[in-house]
C-alpha cells in the first residue's frame, strides 16, 4: 500500500461523516416521519428537536448522539490488498476522531471496567473484511449506540408471545416476531427507530444478517417480494402500536424495515432483530485503492436533505425548549422553570405533562456511579439536587473541560439503585430517557422527586445548554462514566413520572401491549 496517511485520512473523513451529518437517506425517513405526526404532540416537539439536533451536530461538525456507539466497519477490497495495513489505517483513523471528539471513548474492559482512552482494545474496532473482484475499496461504517443495541432481540421458532400467542415457523410466525421486537423495545431504544431483521442463520449469523440490512438504503425496495410486503406491513402496523417517539406515544414508532433471510439448520429457526434509533448513523465511501482516496460517498450525504423547514435557522424551528411555552399549553402542560437546589414543595406541585426548565447545577451519573453509590458517599451534597444520567463527550483544552456532546442515557439500567439513592441523599430530580418502573416511581412519592424525559439523542442541543463544568469526580471510572459537575442555562425536560406515583410510560406500555394484542390474527398465510 502506497500512501498510508491518504488511507488513514479517507477513514477519518469517513467517521466524522458517519458521526456528524446523519445520511439523507435517513434524513427523508425523520422528515416524513415529523410530517406524520402532529407538531403539537410531545412527540411531534420530540422530533421538532431531533431535526433542530440533527442540523447543530451537521453546523457544528460534532457528534449528532454522545453515544458513537460500537464503530463497526464492512470493507470490501480487490485481491490483492493489504488487508493488515488497512486495518492499521483504521485503527489510527479511530484513535485520531476519538481524540478530536468526534467519537467518545467507548471501548471499555469488561472485567476491569478500564475505559481504554482511545476506543481501540480487545475487539474494538469490529471490521469485516472480505474480497472482491472490483477494482475499488468499499468501505462502510455504521455507529451503533449502546442503548438501542440492548434493544436488539433474537427469537427462536417457534415460541408463545405476549399478546400475540404462538408463533411458528412460517412467515406469520416472523411477523409477530417483529412486532413484539418494536412492543419490547418502547422508546428505550430511542424510537422512532430503524430495524434490521436477519430470519434463520444460526445464533450468530442471524445477528450478523440484521445488522447487514441496516447497511441497505432506507428507500430501497425488497428484491425478494414477499419480504418486501412484510417490511411494508411491519411499517404500517408497527406505527399503529402508538409507542411514539421516544415512547411518548403518537403515529410515528418506526422509520424503516429491512429484512433478509438466509439458510438454518433443520432444528433451529431464529428471528434476529438489530433495532437502530433515529440516531442511524452509517455511511459508506469508495476508495481508490493506489492513492487511497475518496471516490464517491455510498450514501446520500445529509447537507443535501434539509431537515429544518424555515430558512432562519435552528433557533426559529419549534422543539421542546424555554421560547415554546405556546406550544406546551396546547397540551394543557404548563412549563417551570426550577433553580437549584429544589425543594420538596416545588416537586410535589409538579404533574406528568409538565415541562420543567433546570437552572443550576446538575450532576451526571450512570452506571458505574449509580453503583457505587449504594455503598459509599457522595464527593458532592446531593440534597436537592439533579442527577442527569449521561455520558457525554467532553474534550480538555488550556481552558479545562468542555462539553461536546450530552444526551440523556437509558435510564431503566439503573432501576435497581435509583429509588434506594433518591432517598439515601436526597436528590430531587433524575433526567434521562426511557423512563423508570416501579421501585423508582415508589421512591419518587415516598421522597418527592420526578423523573425527567429528556429526548434521547439530542447530544448537540443539550450540549448548548451547559455554560461551564464546575468539576469532576471520579475520572478512574472513564470520561462517559464519570460524575461531570455541569453548570446548566435553561435544560428543557418534560415530566414524565412525577410524586404523585403517575406514570406516562406505564401509561403507554398498556396501552401499546393492548393494541399488539389486536395483530394476534393471522395475516400471512
Ligand atoms: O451511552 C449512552 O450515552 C447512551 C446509550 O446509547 C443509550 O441509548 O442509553
Ligand atoms: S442515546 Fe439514543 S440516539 Fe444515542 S445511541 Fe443511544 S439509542 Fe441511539
Amino acid at each position: 500500500m502506497s500512501n498510508m496517511l491518504q488511507f488513514e485520512e479517507s477513514v477519518y473523513q469517513l467517521i466524522v461523516e458517519t458521526s456528524t451529518n446523519l445520511p439523507g437517506d435517513v434524513r427523508r425517513a425523520v422528515n416524513h416521519g415529523r410530517s406524520l405526526e402532529n407538531e403539537a404532540t410531545r412527540a411531534g416537539l420530540a422530533l421538532s428537536t431531533i431535526a433542530r439536533n440533527i442540523q447543530m451536530a451537521e453546523d457544528q461538525i460534532s457528534p449528532i448522539c454522545q453515544d458513537t456507539g460500537m464503530p463497526t466497519f464492512v470493507v470490501h477490497t480487490p485481491v490483492g490488498i493489504n488487508q493488515i495495513e488497512l486495518k492499521k489505517s483504521i485503527h489510527a483513523a479511530i484513535q485520531r476522531a476519538t481524540k478530536d471528539g468526534k467519537l467518545r471513548p467507548n471501548s471499555v474492559d469488561s472485567l476491569t471496567g478500564e475505559n481504554t482512552g482511545n476506543n481501540l482494545g480487545t475487539g474494538t474496532p469490529v471490521i469485516h473484511f472480505e474480497q472482491w473482484e472490483k477494482h475499488v475499496i468499499d468501505m462502510r461504517l455504521i455507529l451503533k449506540g449502546g442503548g438501542c443495541e440492548n434493544k436488539n432481540i433474537q427469537y427462536s421458532l417457534p415460541t408463545e408471545l405476549e399478546g400475540l400467542g404462538r408463533a411458528g415457523r412460517d412467515l406469520d410466525g416472523i411477523r409477530k416476531c417483529i412486532l413484539h421486537a418494536i412492543y419490547q423495545a418502547q422508546g428505550q431504544g430511542c424510537s422512532a427507530g430503524f430495524l434490521g431483521i436477519g430470519i434463520g442463520g444460526d445464533r450468530t449469523t442471524g445477528y450478523e444478517l440484521a445488522k447487514q440490512q441496516l447497511f441497505r438504503h432506507v428507500d430501497d425496495v425488497n428484491p425478494v417480494p414477499e419480504l418486501g410486503r412484510l417490511e411494508q406491513y411491519i411499517l404500517e402496523a408497527g406505527n399503529q402500536l402508538g409507542i411514539g417517539t421516544m415512547g411518548f406515544g403518537g403515529e410515528v414508532t418506526l422509520l424503516g424495515c429491512k429484512i433478509g433471510a438466509m439458510n438454518r439448520l433443520p432444528a433451529s429457526f431464529f428471528v434476529s432483530v438489530a433495532y437502530n434509533c433515529w440516531a442511524f448513523r452509517r455511511q459508506g465511501i469508495e476508495m481508490d485503492p493506489v492513492s487511497g482516496e475518496i471516490g464517491k460517498w455510498l450514501y446520500p450525504v445529509g447537507t443535501e436533505v434539509p431537515v429544518l423547514e424555515d430558512e432562519n435557522g435552528p433557533e426559529d424551528n419549534k422543539s421542546i425548549s424555554s421560547d415554546n411555552a405556546n406550544e406546551a399549553d396546547k397540551q394543557g402542560a404548563r412549563e417551570i422553570v426550577l433553580r437549584t437546589p429544589i425543594s420538596e414543595e416545588q416537586i410535589r406541585s409538579l404533574r406528568v405533562g409538565d415541562v420543567v426548565v433546570i437552572q443550576g447545577e446538575m450532576h451526571t451519573g450512570r452506571d458505574a456511579l449509580h453503583k457505587y453509590l449504594m455503598d459509599h458517599d457522595a464527593p458532592v451534597d446531593l440534597n436537592g439536587a439533579v442527577i442527569y444520567h449521561c455520558g457525554p463527550v467532553m474534550l480538555k483544552d488550556e481552558d479545562g473541560w468542555h462539553v461536546k456532546a450530552a444526551g440523556p442515557t437509558t435510564s431503566i439500567r439503573e432501576e435497581p439503585y435509583q429509588g434506594d439513592i433518591i432517598k439515601k441523599f436526597g436528590i430531587r430530580a433524575v433526567i434521562g430517557k426511557g423512563g423508570m418502573g416501579a421501585k423508582t416511581l415508589a421512591a419518587l412519592k415516598e421522597h418527592g422527586g420526578v423523573y425527567l424525559n429528556a429526548i434521547g439523542g439530542a447530544a448537540q442541543y443539550y450540549a448548548e445548554c451547559f455554560k461551564k463544568v464546575n468539576g469532576v469526580d471520579f475520572m478512574e471510572f472513564g470520561i462517559p462514566e464519570a460524575m461531570w459537575h455541569l453548570e446548566v442555562d435553561g435544560f428543557a425536560a418534560i415530566v414524565t413520572m412525577d410524586s404523585h406515583g403517575d406514570s406516562l410510560h406505564e401509561g403507554v406500555e398498556k396501552a401499546s401491549r393492548e393494541k399488539l394484542a389486536s395483530f394476534k390474527e393471522v395475516v400471512f398465510k
